[in-house]
């Protein structure tokens, strides 16, 4: 599917089946507002109660003509459910209603092709859509499933959905091959960074949460921002100064959603790598929204899982200025209260960033003249040692330090990589 916004807006009808499985009608409500950044207007909503999905139509035959009669009245272009459908399901529904019918994934890719930039961004966006596809093109329009004429390009015998399959794993594969390449390059990028011993700050949170304009606001760096979901597909890097005038990278990501679809974490867990390599993480929430608390927490959980569960975390509440009263939060809690949009708070949250970066650690490798007996113990004691021999020029270390002494450390330091081969 296509949908620029340049095109006119389409008209779509929504569903969702309630199993209590999880809050279909919040679920909804987000739907509505991706259908809505993707380009259409919701002009019907339906929901089904029932223990289980129905195999054929998931939302079951009675509901389903219900819907097709208010499709044909309303003059519907599309059919989006709130959930992930078979290869079977869609071509059965759209057998039903005549019209284009979607599910929130598919969705949800759509507009990430959309607003991905940079190649790295585009290439996992396909990616993305070409593995959703392969199960499913059974469902993808009766010209997909046909048997081919076997004449020319397919083999005798062959299906054109065997073909077509088949292309696709090539695609696939093609395209895995290429963001490896391009995995390494940000690779080198970020070690070039760490090398340089500048701190990152990655800015992680659900989407239209504030964290484009906070970026922004702490850069001038003129991102793009607007109310929709989504507006950022790649991560962008800014450099900023902190208070104590030390330099930083400040990383903004893809937002979160809820009920995010397994194959789109994979899809963009490499801008994710960029938050699991920063130094301080700032979890943004919109303090206005009731799921924020519960959002802080899934984004805590996710970032353990990406292995940064040591990397201090700063919550941001973000969007003060819509609450009636802001909460004092507890000095030991690591948490402020901002307004990105009328740039209130940023100074106590540059503080805490300076702050967690002075408690933070960096891995070195020195070699310490052994003229240089008080730097030598002050590493021994407030660092951690992993390695260290003695050497003709001096002590050979490899270790773990505190990052407010790095530039004392500066003119001792080798290149780690040089040093392990
Ligand atoms: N009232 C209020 N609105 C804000 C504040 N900060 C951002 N916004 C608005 O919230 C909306 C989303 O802002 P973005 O910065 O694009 O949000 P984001 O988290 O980067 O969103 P994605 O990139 O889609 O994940 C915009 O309409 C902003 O103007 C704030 O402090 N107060
Ligand atoms: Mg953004």
């Amino acid at each position: 599917m296509n949908m620029n916004r340049e095109e006119r807006r389409q008209k779509a009808v929504i569903a969702g089946v309630d199993t209590g499985s999880y809050d279909l009608f919040a679920s909804l409500d987000e739907l509505a507002e991706l259908a809505d950044t993707a380009g259409a207007d919701v002009i019907g909503r339906f929901t089904q109660n029932r223990d289980g999905i129905d195999n054929a139509t998931y939302i079951g035959g009675g509901k389903l003509q219900e819907i097709k009669e208010f499709i044909v009245k309303s003059g519907a272009d599309l059919l989006i459910f709130d959930d992930e459908l078979t290869g079977s399901q869609f071509r059965n529904i759209e057998e039903i209603v005549d019209v284009r019918v979607i599910d929130r994934t598919t969705l949800i890719l759509d507009i990430f092709a959309q607003r991905a930039k940079s190649s790295e961004g585009k290439l996992q966006v396909e990616l993305a859509q070409q593995k959703y596809r392969l199960p499913r093109l059974i469902g993808l329009g009766k010209s997909l499933s046909r048997l081919g004429g076997g004449i020319g390009t397919r083999g005798p015998g062959e299906t054109k959905l065997e073909s077509d399959r088949r292309h696709i794993r090539r695609r696939i594969n093609a395209l895995e091959q290429e963001l490896e390449t391009l995995g390494k390059r940000r690779a080198r990028v970020r070690e070039r960074r760490s090398k340089l011993s500048v701190p990152t700050i990655a800015i992680v949170g659900y989407t239209n949460v504030g964290k484009s304009t906070l970026l922004n606001l702490l850069t001038d760096a003129g991102v793009y921002t607007q109310n929709q979901l989504f507006a950022t597909l790649d991560p962008t890097a800014r450099e900023i100064v902190l208070p104590d005038g030390q330099h930083a990278v400040i990383i903004d990501t893809v937002g979160l959603i809820q009920r995010l679809p397994h194959q789109l974490v994979e899809a963009f867990k490499s801008t994710l790598e960029e938050a699991a390599s920063a130094d301080v993480i700032l979890n943004v929430c919109d303090a206005a929204d009731p799921m924020a608390k519960q959002q802080i927490e899934v984004t805590k959980t996710l970032l353990g899982e990406l292995g940064c569960g040591d990397t201090p975390v700063i919550t941001v509440y973000n969007k003060a200025d819509l609450l009636d009263d802001v909460p004092e939060p507890l000095k030991e809690s690591r948490a402020v209260y901002i307004s990105a949009k009328e740039n209130k708070g940023v100074d106590r949250l540059m503080e805490a960033i300076a702050d967690a970066l002075s408690g933070s650690m960096k891995e070195v490798w020195l070699l310490i003249p052994y003229d240089q007996g008080s730097l030598l113990n002050h590493i021994r004691q407030q660092g951690k040692v992993y390695a260290e021999s003695f050497e003709e020029a001096g002590v050979s270390i490899h270790a773990l330090v505190e990052r407010k002494i790095l530039k004392s450390l500066l003119p001792y330091c080798c290149d780690g990589r040089e040093k392990e081969e």
